[in-house]
């Protein structure tokens, strides 16, 4: 007979850009599942982070940051991930800054708002807030722009109210069997996790165009002799990029590869050897074909 004191349920982050969606998904699992960087659009895929107790499953979604620029297939192509994980879900956690409602907040909130599904209005950032006096004006403002079931604000950064957010959350969700296993974490394997931890280094050491120009794929993931051997491309979209990843003397390059190495022994647990290769693709973000065979097209 299923247990009917159990709960679980599937609950989307969503928000614009930048507004910290995978550092509150990695503080709510406990773990580091997404990556994060300080540049909008650090997040490409759908992911899910899977909380469990004894009574709950909560299996969060992360989703890119939902943007109104819908220009170059990349972009149509994230919206489209972010808009889906919005459906059939238990449970929305609206992301805005405390620093108060921007332009770009008002597409996510519309999005949110219309599905029909209880939304928790998360208000991130707290700790940046100097003068928590303006708190209070802001929930007094936000509730009048929707009905959000709830207003929690929080630190995604130092945790501070993150626990107030999980209750929020529990009691919405319905009673039924867990959805995953009671052990995992994210449905995504540890290749997939791989590559973003790569990607999350180029995201946090380049400036400008190159972070949004790189795609990576991994060509070997193998356990031998007590360690972890991992290969990975770096794709880059124009012949003067390969330059600027690499850098001089392959310093540039070497210091994403041991920053990435380091943060997968983290996850991992386990020693890490990892080599990185950088290589073209002229116009892989606007090539359906390539989108897809990087994996950025299956996933809605
Ligand atoms: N001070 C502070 N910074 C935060 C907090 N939450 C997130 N950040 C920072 O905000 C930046 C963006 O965070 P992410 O978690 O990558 O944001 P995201 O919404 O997933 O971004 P996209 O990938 O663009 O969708 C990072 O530099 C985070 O460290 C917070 O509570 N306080």
């Amino acid at each position: 007979m299923p247990d009917a004191t159990l709960r679980s349920g599937l609950v989307t982050l969503a928000g614009r850009p930048n507004v910290g969606k995978s550092t509150l998904l990695n503080r709510l699992v406990g773990q580091k599942i997404s990556i994060t960087s300080p540049r909008a659009q650090t997040t490409r895929h759908r992911l899910l982070g899977i909380k469990t107790t004894e009574q709950h499953q909560i299996v969060y979604v992360d989703t890119p940051g939902l943007h109104t620029d819908n220009k170059g297939m990349m972009n149509r192509q994230l919206n489209r991930v972010a808009n889906a994980s919005l459906q059939g879900v238990d449970c929305i956690l609206l992301l805005i800054a405390a620093s108060g409602w921007t332009k770009a907040d008002e597409y996510p909130l519309q999005l949110a708002a219309g599905q029909g599904i209880p939304v928790i209005l998360v208000i991130n950032k707290l700790d940046l807030l100097k003068d928590r006096s303006e708190l209070l004006p802001l929930m007094e403002m936000s509730s009048r722009k929707a009905e959000f079931a709830e207003i929690v604000p929080v630190s995604a950064r130092t945790g501070a109210n993150a626990d107030d957010l999980e209750n929020a959350i529990l009691k919405r969700l319905p009673q039924q069997p867990f959805l995953y296993p009671a052990d995992q974490i994210s449905d995504r394997g540890e290749r997939f996790l791989a590559s973003e931890l790569i990607r999350e280094q180029i995201f946090r050491g380049f400036q400008q165009e190159v972070p949004y120009a790189t795609a990576v794929s991994i060509e070997q993931f193998r356990r031998a002799k007590g360690a972890l051997h991992v290969e990975a491309t770096i794709w880059v979209e124009k012949e003067g990029q390969k330059p600027i990843l690499i850098g001089k003397d392959g310093q540039r390059l070497k210091t994403v590869g041991s920053r990435a190495r380091l943060a997968m022994q983290k996850l991992f647990g386990t020693r890490v050897h990892l080599h990185l290769w950088v290589k073209v693709r002229e116009g892989w973000s606007d090539s359906e074909r390539s989108l897809r065979s990087l994996g950025y097209s299956d996933e809605t």
